[in-house]
């Protein structure tokens, strides 16, 4: 099996001769930190090994619940927000058909997101689109008390129910949450649900290789062993006796604290060349975002889709401020092939492609882009996966994790808290007359008038 590379070369150029070897003492300082549990956040690095302590048995019991569900249901909600979402979706929109929910797919259930908004119309148009469906629901939340879950969740227990009777409908109602805590855990112990435990030490958005995101992804139809088997890999690959010039996951965390404290690059624009890695990157935000953005420092963590958003925001890399770097997830090989067809009359001009594999435009447009926006001042990481699928899928998800854990150390904030979330809630929760918010409630709404 290979193994996905970095390429920093693009990066360093930027920086001075000998800057990230520099960070080699702070990288490894911070490795060590994160392997004795004496970094801050420590009662949070359940993730660490997570990878190399699942057992084939466990997983055999994530597949076994997953296999009930996909023989129970058409269509399976997964209801989450943040990390009890994203990691799920990003895998199984990587690993899936770009069209699953088109393609009337007989072997797989249609797998939708729920909880992870507010919105009426979604909420509403979701609950008719289920109308003639048999549906089952994964309802997951650590905390179990985060409200655009809760609130999706009291919707769809109600229709499930209705729809299914509430006896079935315990069977294909799988709560993941808190082991003793939290509405969804009473509500899961009250009905009965068959439950997952999302451990303690393991924060949301490092959660993906839980039950968390493992069981959306069994149900989807995905080998979770495979998953798990690359991160492990990975989790050997990026160890702490791994050498600092072959420990990727090390290089990343140097590369971007040395653009960011030395270049003053506080914009990294994570890139993919494959649609269906859009939301990689949005999880990928919320892991970087939460975990270094805190004590009025950190990157930004923001995200394009290439080529689509090179027609819009492709100026602005370009030429606009020079205040970010990019890291582009670049595949090596499609799935699938397409070649471009001749045409007798050749009204587009497009005959110098014919014969070509679709991907061989891609991967020009890849390397043309690279080189202009390196030429125009915009550092460049290249995280190359040679395919799409679990066992990569897997190591990047590592990868990208421990560089997090690592690159948070260094730029010395607790990657593992998110104290900052709690503020739009209280004021909500206060607007909302929560009980319990009475004494906030009269000073929002003081501050209204
Ligand atoms: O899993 P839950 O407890 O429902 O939390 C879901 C998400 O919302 C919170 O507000 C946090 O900002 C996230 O870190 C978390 O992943």
């Amino acid at each position: 099996m290979k193994r996905i590379q970095l390429d920093i070369t693009k990066a360093a150029q930027f920086l001075s001769e000998g800057a990230v070897k520099a960070y080699e003492p702070k990288v490894k300082a911070a490795q060590e930190a994160l392997e004795n549990g004496t970094c801050p956040g420590n009662d949070f690095l359940g993730w660490l090994h997570l990878p190399s302590s699942i057992t084939p048995q466990f997983l055999d019991e994530v597949q076994a619940v997953a296999n009930t569900l996909r023989e129970k249901c058409e269509v399976i909600v997964v209801a989450g927000i943040g990390g009890s979402y994203l990691g799920a979706r990003a895998i199984i929109e990587a690993l899936g058909n770009s069209f699953a929910w088109l393609v009337g797919d007989k072997a797989n259930p249609t797998i939708v997101f729920a909880g992870n908004n507010i919105g009426e119309d979604y909420l509403f148009e979701l609950s008719e689109y289920l109308k003639d469906k048999r549906f089952g629901v994964i309802n997951i939340s650590k905390s179990g008390t985060t409200t655009e879950t809760a609130l999706a969740f009291r919707l769809l227990k109600k229709q499930c129910e209705e729809q299914r009777g509430k006896s079935e409908a315990k069977d294909v109602i799988v709560a993941i949450t808190d082991a003793n805590r939290g509405a969804a855990r009473a509500a899961a112990d009250k009905e009965g649900y068959k439950t997952f435990v999302i451990p303690d030490n393991v924060g949301g958005r490092f959660s993906v290789l839980t039950p968390v995101g493992l069981l959306p992804i069994a149900c989807a139809g995905f080998d979770i062993k495979a998953l798990v088997n690359g991160a492990a890999d990975m989790e050997k690959a990026t160890a702490p006796n791994v050498p600092f010039e072959e420990n990727i996951a090390a290089q990343y965390a140097a590369v971007r604290n040395a653009l960011y404290t030395e270049q003053g690059k506080k914009i990294e624009i994570m890139v993919n060349y494959q649609p269906k890695l859009h939301f990689i990157a949005e999880w990928w935000k919320q892991l970087y975002g939460e975990s270094e953005g805190k004590e009025h420092k950190g990157i930004f963590p923001a995200a394009c889709d290439f080529t689509t958003d090179l027609h819009s925001m492709g100026q602005w890399i370009q030429e606009g401020e020079r205040s970010i770097f990019e890291t582009v997830i670049s595949v090596e090989q499609p799935a699938k092939k397409l070649l471009f067809p001749s045409d007798d009359e050749n009204l587009d001009g497009l005959n110098f492609l014919a014969g070509k594999r679709v991907d061989e435009v891609n991967k020009m447009a890849e390397l043309g882009t690279l080189l202009a926006h390196v030429d125009g001042g915009v550092p460049n990481i290249r995280v190359v996966v040679p395919e799409l699928n679990e066992y990569y899928i897997g190591q990047l998800i590592y990868f990208f994790e421990i560089g997090c854990g690592i690159s948070g150390n260094v730029l010395g904030v607790n990657p593992f808290n998110q104290p900052g979330v709690e503020a739009y809630k209280k004021n909500m929760f206060a607007l909302l007359d929560k009980p319990g918010y009475e004494a906030e409630s009269k000073a929002i709404k003081e501050r209204l008038k």
